[in-house]
């Protein structure tokens, strides 16, 4: 259902409209938490989707849109958001997923950066915060994180796109998920940030090239998803360790969140692998977000297996 819809790109302002209408059209499973503002003072809205069931003890996490060129991650969250609610009590894995864990999701992380991707600059990555002795805006909220903090692999130049910050969590919309996650330490069980473009699905850690105690668990998920992914849908993902698979970069949410104590974190890098990169036409919207949510759906049985 919803169609065409999600089969689009759209705006941040038709975001908004989509988050406050989801939560009107599904009030039964659809919950709308504020946990936070942009440096633009924009809101930072996360939906909590709920099965029908009672209280459930536990979560999970999808973060979309941290980096603002990567559009067809926030069209993943939408797409995501669209077919949990219309397939929930049809599909068996969504309704074995929605019946043990809340799904929090927020759509875009990085909304200044998001709209200023589709006024000035479509190519901008990073938040759009002043950055004090400098001309350039912005830092990179993927390095903002505090996991071995700005060293190889960020910049600490203001000026350039993998900018860590002036220290870590220094930017509200890391405060703002952090604090989130923090507060949620005894139920987040899995956290997912969606990104694209190159195809892989990784896991920690990316800030150095230690081996994370689960790492051989996290490697079978991984590989089992990209297997499935070549067997449904002919597409090729790579997948492993963060560092190794595409390169070192420090100040991560995912290692943030596997340190905190979240041992199921993972950075899915979306389509494609470079022939239109984060320009990824609105036509390859569906197949793409297919790929993401088989992969979703086969880490989160996975978690709750292991519950
Ligand atoms: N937490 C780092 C995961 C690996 C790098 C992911 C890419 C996504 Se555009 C990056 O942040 O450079
Ligand atoms: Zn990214
Ligand atoms: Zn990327």
């Amino acid at each position: 259902s919803g169609g065409v819809f999600y089969e689009r790109y759209h705006s941040l302002e038709d975001i908004y409209y989509w988050i406050n209408k989801t939560k009107q059209d599904h009030s039964d499973m659809v919950k709308v938490i504020l946990i936070g503002s942009s440096s633009e003072k924009r809101p930072l809205y996360v939906l909590k989707l709920s099965g029908r069931r009672d209280e459930v003890k536990r979560a999970m996490w999808i973060d979309c849109g941290i980096h603002a060129r990567e559009w067809i991650a926030p069209a993943f969250c939408m797409w995501f958001v669209n077919y949990a609610l219309a397939f929930y009590n049809q599909n068996t894995e969504i309704t074995e997923i929605l019946n043990n864990m809340d799904v929090y999701i927020l759509t875009v992380m990085n909304p200044d950066g998001y709209k200023y991707t589709w006024t000035t600059d479509r190519m901008w990555r990073k938040n759009r915060s002043s950055n004090k002795d400098s001309d350039c805006f912005g830092a990179d909220l993927n390095r903002n994180f505090d996991a071995n903090w700005c060293t190889k692999g960020a910049s600490d130049n203001p000026c350039d796109p993998t900018y860590c910050g002036q220290f870590p969590e220094s930017e509200p919309e890391t405060q703002a998920v952090a604090r989130f996650l923090r507060s949620h330490k005894d139920t987040v069980k899995l956290y997912l940030s969606i990104h694209s473009y190159s195809q892989m699905l990784l896991f920690p850690y990316s800030c150095s090239y230690d081996e994370i105690p689960n790492h051989n668990e996290l490697f079978e998920v991984v590989k089992e998803a990209s297997t499935k992914i070549r067997r449904y849908y002919r597409n090729n993902y790579k997948y492993g360790p963060g560092a190794k698979t595409i390169y070192l970069a420090p100040g991560g949410s995912d290692d943030w969140a596997y340190n905190f104590g979240i041992k199921y974190s993972f950075t899915f890098e979306l389509q494609d692998r470079g022939r239109y990169g984060f320009l990824l036409p609105p036509s390859f919207i569906p197949q793409a977000c297919n790929e993401a949510l088989l992969a979703t759906k086969i880490i989160a049985l996975h978690v709750i297996k292991k519950l």
